[in-house]
């Protein structure tokens, strides 16, 4: 019996290999900041250099999926965990359907500049694997370093804050740093214009109840888990006037986007509008609700270092659907920018989670009096590569889009006092949002 298991152990594991790339082959590369520290490795994926936005993200899996979310666009992603690229790369593509929206992973490519990993993967196992991650980024034009301390850059980003960056790679390498002023600022650009639909486009239009997208940059599985509660869904472009053809829909849904969301005023203008004249359910995530926010009153701010990762715990404030006042969610984050903590909320709103770590707001809601039904979530419910501790917040959006078409009245959570539920969990929070009523 153990020789038979031993056997199986040994076959299992061969499987596995996971040694680094072979750096024999592969270009000198180096990752310079503006702050003025340099890091020297080997270059994996396409040989060539870019600027960027230099982050880090504390994601155990899911490279596939952090690296083709839209919301990375301009930036060079350090990942934490030692070992990427382990089980390749899956095929990405699937059929339009009822049940899917034609990728697998959260878009058709690449969308960050470049990854940083201390330590590549060449060869990979899986069964959905088709490639390995150094020919993937190959095919996208996407460079990559490895054999560099991720650990080092973390901690300088995490005291300094996300900085600005350039991957020299083969030739470039060998150059004096590049000058401070000759830095690249992704966020001075509307990000969201490039990622965003030009034009609108129907999925599943045979569902039972319509919702309209704004794309900031949506991920496929935003799209696909509303399509798969029945939703006919039709996403339009990020700057598209909703309130033209709103009484076509049930329901609203706000997508995510690179990006400082200030560049996108002009949505949080239109959607302003939405909100004073249309009282049917809408719901935003992480660039979406930054753009309630601001439609609502709220003003965005720059985070020193963000939020990304798979680990990242909320408390909720209130109670509403799934949602329970006083619990605390995992949930997967991709943000730079968070809405600030006003006291007192504009009126009809409230605070809806706040981020156990450091007291970000993490969510806002319509208050149960304002006639409104209204969510926004700076996390990411629908995360493919997981936790889904609050995906059933698709259900509850869907179930009051519903609701309001038959006129039938859900059920409404009375808001929680998240003190008395868990006051163990809200000793950071701050005093002013410590009573959630
Ligand atoms: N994932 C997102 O939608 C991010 C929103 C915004 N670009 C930010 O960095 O905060």
């Amino acid at each position: 019996m153990l020789a038979r298991n031993l056997t199986r152990i040994a076959r299992l594991s061969r499987g596995f290999a996971t040694h680094a790339l072979s750096t024999s082959a592969s270009l000198p590369a180096v990752l310079h900041l503006k702050t003025g520290q340099s890091f020297a490795g080997r270059s994996f994926g396409a040989p060539k250099s870019i600027w960027g936005e230099t982050v880090f993200s504390t994601s155990i899996t899911s490279y596939t999926e952090s690296m083709t979310d839209p919301s990375y666009r301009g930036q060079i992603l350090v990942f934490t965990t030692p070992l990427i690229g382990n089980y390749g790369v899956p095929h990405n593509k699937t059929p339009v359907d009822d049940k899917d929206v034609g990728v697998v992973l959260e878009s058709e490519r690449i969308q960050c500049s470049a990854v940083v990993v201390a330590d590549v993967a060449e060869k990979f196992s899986h069964y959905t694997a088709v490639e390995s991650l150094s020919s993937w980024c190959a095919r996208n034009g996407v460079p990559g370093i490895t054999g560099v301390d991720t650990r080092a850059i973390t901690r300088l980003l995490r005291d300094q804050g996300t900085t600005l960056g350039r991957l020299a790679v083969g030739a470039d390498a060998s150059f004096a740093p590049p000058r401070t002023e000759e830095y690249w600022d992704p966020t001075t650009e509307n990000l969201v214009d490039q990622v965003s639909t030009k034009t609108p486009y129907e999925l599943n239009p045979k569902g039972d109840v319509k919702i309209a997208v704004l794309d900031f940059g949506a991920k496929a599985n935003i799209l696909r888990s509303l399509v798969r509660r029945g939703a006919a869904v039709t996403v339009l472009p990020w700057n598209f006037d909703f309130n033209k053809i709103r009484d076509q829909y049930d329901g609203l849904f706000l997508s995510n986007g690179p990006g400082d969301p200030n560049h996108c005023m002009p949505a949080a203008l239109n959607l302003r509008r939405t909100l004073q004249e249309w009282d049917k359910p809408i719901f935003g995530i992480c660039m979406g609700h930054q753009v309630i926010g601001m439609a609502a009153g709220l003003e965005a701010y720059r985070m020193t270092f963000g939020n990304r990762g798979h680990n990242q715990p909320v408390l909720a404030l209130a109670s509403s659907g799934s949602i329970k006042a006083g619990r605390v969610y995992v949930t997967s984050q991709n943000h730079q920018y968070a809405l600030k903590l006003q006291d007192p909320f504009p009126a009809g709103w409230e605070p809806f989670f706040i981020n156990c770590n450091d007291s970000s707001v993490e969510g806002i809601k319509s208050t149960a009096d304002s006639g409104k039904k209204v969510w926004g979530v700076q996390f990411h419910p629908e995360s493919a590569g997981g936790p889904l501790d609050t995906i059933e917040m698709f259900t509850d959006f869907l179930a009051e889009c519903r609701a309001h078409k038959l006129h039938l009245n859900v059920p409404r959570h009375q808001p929680m006092d998240a003190a008395k539920v868990a006051p163990e969990l809200v000793h950071k929070t701050p005093q002013r949002v410590a009573v959630a009523a």
